[in-house]
């Protein structure tokens, strides 16, 4: 239970300096309220209309935005408090709120169903998210209990109007009459078994947690690791580079990150990562802004790294990234073809994706990407057979391994998302292996570990044909780790006879990357 609330409380956008440095009221102090001329003169008592926190405001409408337009909170966020000019502590108030928001919905809900004297479902889903918003300060941040409800209720006030505005009032007060260590009890009590407390209490749906427990104990982790897995998804990730290899240099990164304010950390597992430590946004590195670095997760470094250093016999002058938009893991395989004296090839289906992979493959030397190519990749082995020494295959997928990152993605993939996925990601692995040559090797990746989209992809293509076989991609992995790292892979005996690589954010602080290594035998 404690674990729990110091997740939820230490999330990663936070400045730990706002609460002191917003108002006693956890409250933006703008001119007009340090002056203590708020309205007050031009209205009756009832009447009263305070300013609203613009923090406040903005992640409710980033809420509403998510919740009644199918944006995407990362997406929505930053160009609204661009444009609304929200900077420092109040825009870190402000993603921790509306992230945080997001992120933890399913527990919120559970706990305002106690609260409410209606079912969720009949309430505007304006007031809905206020409600939750609420809800979040009062048992998620450590805003004080009068702010978080009146606050709160001031942007019921603003955005739904007077009625709604009491009725907010009533319930965050009984919300915040009970502490969250208490909620969560009294919801593991009442779930009527142990995956849906576990799912209300950490906010999954019940059945992402129970294809998230069966893939630990199909990656020869154990089951009881569940509860950690949820609160590691709970978190913020920490902002990691990619410093692609013979674009720029560790001097260079060095003086680049001094001079723009940003504090760097070596990367725990890849040589080539670098964790953002401290200071300002990692955008105003010029090495990021001219592509000779990026932000990318560690683990997705690493699968690209282990690809690019899987053991290969004969030729090695040909690498293929068959999935490619936006370019992340494109561009370290060009960087690295780049020193091996390789050329790449991206093939990307959707046309503005593939415009993404080459402006992030811009500073790549010329003469190292043959070309960016847009087309279906289910079509390029039978177009190209056996001409390609290494392929990658970072296949569509459910990106359940990246909750972490996408605060809302959660509560809009549903199990019916898989059926179609799980056909192409066979699909595209098939072309795959008719694209690489005899004696070639094909990385499977997918930011998922369901068993649905890895394992099972792999085990199925493989029946269907004898020309290819799985081999050993833990040992690969660990070839490419900083030197002295030890990994934790799971017990041997796990995951296709422990061939396989799965990640986890709880374990090793990465996104649930899949990797797994297949030779073309003939
Ligand atoms: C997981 S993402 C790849 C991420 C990328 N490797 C990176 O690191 O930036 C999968 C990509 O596959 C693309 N895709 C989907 N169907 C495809 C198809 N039939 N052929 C090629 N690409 C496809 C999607 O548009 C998406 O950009």
């Amino acid at each position: 239970m404690s674990a729990d609330r110091s997740t939820d409380r230490r999330g990663g956008d936070r400045d730990p300096r706002r609460d002191a440095l917003r108002d006693a009221k956890g409250r933006q102090r703008g001119a007009a309220r340090s002056r203590g001329d708020v309205h007050r003169s031009a209205q009756a008592p009832g009447e009263r209309r305070r300013r609203t926190d613009p923090a406040r405001t903005a992640a409710y409408d980033v809420l509403r935005q998510v919740d009644g337009s199918d944006a995407y909170a990362n997406l929505v966020l930053p160009p609204l408090l661009r444009e609304r000019r929200i900077s420092g502590r109040d825009a870190a108030f402000a993603t921790e709120l509306a992230y945080g928001t997001l992120r933890l919905r399913g527990r919120y809900d559970a706990v305002l169903a106690r609260c409410v004297s209606r079912p969720l479902d009949q309430l505007d889903p304006e007031v809905l998210d206020v409600l939750r918003l609420g809800t979040h300060q009062l048992l998620g941040m450590r805003v004080p209990s009068h702010a978080a409800v009146s606050e709160t209720v001031a942007l019921a006030r603003d955005r739904v109007g007077a009625g709604p505005a009491q009725m907010v009032n009533a319930v965050l007060r009984a919300v915040g009459r009970t502490t969250l260590d208490d909620w969560l009890a009294r919801l593991t009590d009442e779930a009527p078994d142990a995956v849906t407390g576990l799912a209300t209490t950490r906010s999954h749906p019940v059945w992402i947690t129970r294809a998230l427990r069966e893939a630990l104990a199909g990656q020869g982790r154990g089951p009881d690791e569940i509860g950690d897995l949820l609160d590691a998804d709970n978190s913020a990730p920490r902002v990691t580079l990619v410093v692609r290899p013979g674009l720029a240099g560790s001097d260079e990164l060095h003086d680049e990150a001094r001079d723009a304010d940003v504090r760097l950390e070596a990367g725990r597992w890849a040589p080539t990562a670098r964790v953002l430590a401290g200071g300002s946004d990692p955008a105003a590195l010029p090495a990021v802004a001219d592509a000779r670095a990026g932000v990318q997760d560690e683990g997705s470094q690493l699968v690209t790294l282990a690809l690019a250093s899987a053991p290969l016999e004969g030729p090695d002058s040909r690498w293929l990234d068959l999935c490619a938009g936006p370019g992340g893991k494109a561009a370290l395989l060009a960087a690295l073809a780049a020193g091996r004296g390789a050329t790449l090839v991206a093939n990307e289906v959707q046309p503005h994706r593939a415009r993404l992979v080459e402006r992030a493959l811009r500073a790549v030397p010329a003469g190292v990407v043959e070309r960016v190519r847009t087309g279906d990749g289910r079509e390029l082995g039978a177009e190209e057979p056996g001409a390609y020494d290494r392929v990658l295959v970072d296949a569509p997928c459910t990106g359940l391994g990246a909750l972490r990152r996408r605060p809302e993605s959660r509560w809009r993939r549903t199990p019916a998302d898989l059926g179609a996925l799980t056909v192409l990601q066979r699909e595209l692995l098939a072309s795959a292996l008719d694209a690489v040559r005899p004696g070639g090797v094909v990385a499977y990746v997918t930011c998922s570990p369901h068993l649905a989209e890895t394992r099972l992809v792999v085990d199925d293509v493989l029946r269907r044909r004898d020309d290819a076989e799985r081999f050993d991609a833990r040992a690969a992995l660990r070839e490419v780790l900083v030197p002295g790292a030890e990994i934790d892979l799971g017990a041997p005996d796990g995951g296709a006879h422990g061939l396989d690589v799965q990640l986890w954010p709880h374990v090793h602080g990465t996104d649930a990357m899949h990797l797994t290594l297949l030779r073309r035998a003939r």
